[in-house]
């Protein structure tokens, strides 16, 4: 599969869905475990980022190749395709930071959508002057050469108490993240769009001064 045919699309109206919303859809669908246990703060209040998930997953090494300490992370940056969403299960390390500008340079530069991790980022300023949306635990500066190492890519992996696969679909925004099964995408995503329709009809009847009890026994959407 190309990564033009692996990256997500967006169509027109999906700016609409929001983490709450597609929670509510999974919800809806059966899946009530698909949200992160815990918040992963974007790195600029307000971002928003929708694609599908490329995973790597880091574990503690101390020795690396001094040949070429970053082969595995430039193999896999360099294989990301537009619409994708890097996924970095680091099982909540503070050992070091697992990404920072030149990956992300990258990254943008291959059409990714964003990255999250359970870890820490770093040149976290720098990042945000680029505008790509980046999602974390938390932020330290250390290099993860000598102490981390990528054990695997694209293997399912578990961030935040949910399991993440490659290509499965991910969004983040201010209030966490949610992943949503490939299998189940196509189901997830029609009630998503319809909710966020619906909502934005809601919306504007409350906005008008109607009652939350007619609109609510009109549309049945909170
Ligand atoms: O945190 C890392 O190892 C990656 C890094 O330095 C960068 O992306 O500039
Ligand atoms: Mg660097």
């Amino acid at each position: 599969m190309s990564s033009a045919e692996r990256g997500f699309v967006v169509q027109q109206g999906d700016e609409r869905l929001t983490t709450p919303i597609v929670s509510d859809s999974c919800d809806a669908a059966g899946l009530r475990e698909q949200v992160l246990q815990h918040r992963l703060a974007p790195l600029v209040p307000g971002t928003r980022a929708l694609g599908r998930a490329r995973t790597v997953r880091f574990a503690p090494a101390l020795e690396d190749d001094p040949d070429d300490p970053y082969r595995d992370a430039i193999e896999f940056i360099d294989g990301i395709g537009p619409g994708e969403f890097v996924v970095i299960a680091t099982a909540a390390s503070n050992d070091s930071a697992f990404w920072g500008e030149l990956f992300s340079a990258a990254a943008l530069g291959h059409g990714a959508v964003g990255v999250l991790t359970d870890g820490n980022l770093r040149d976290t300023d720098r990042i945000a002057a680029l505008g790509f949306p980046a999602f974390g635990r938390s932020r330290r500066p250390m290099d993860y050469r000598a102490r981390m190492r990528i054990v695997s890519t694209d293997t399912e992996v578990a961030v935040g108490g949910v399991r993440i696969a490659s290509g499965d679909l991910v969004i983040a925004d201010d209030d966490g993240v949610v992943a949503v099964p490939r299998d189940h995408e196509d189901e997830v995503l029609g009630l998503a769009r319809e909710r966020a329709a619906r909502e934005a009809t809601v919306l504007e009847e409350l906005l008008a001064g109607e009652s939350l009890r007619s609109v609510w026994d009109r549309h049945r959407v909170l």
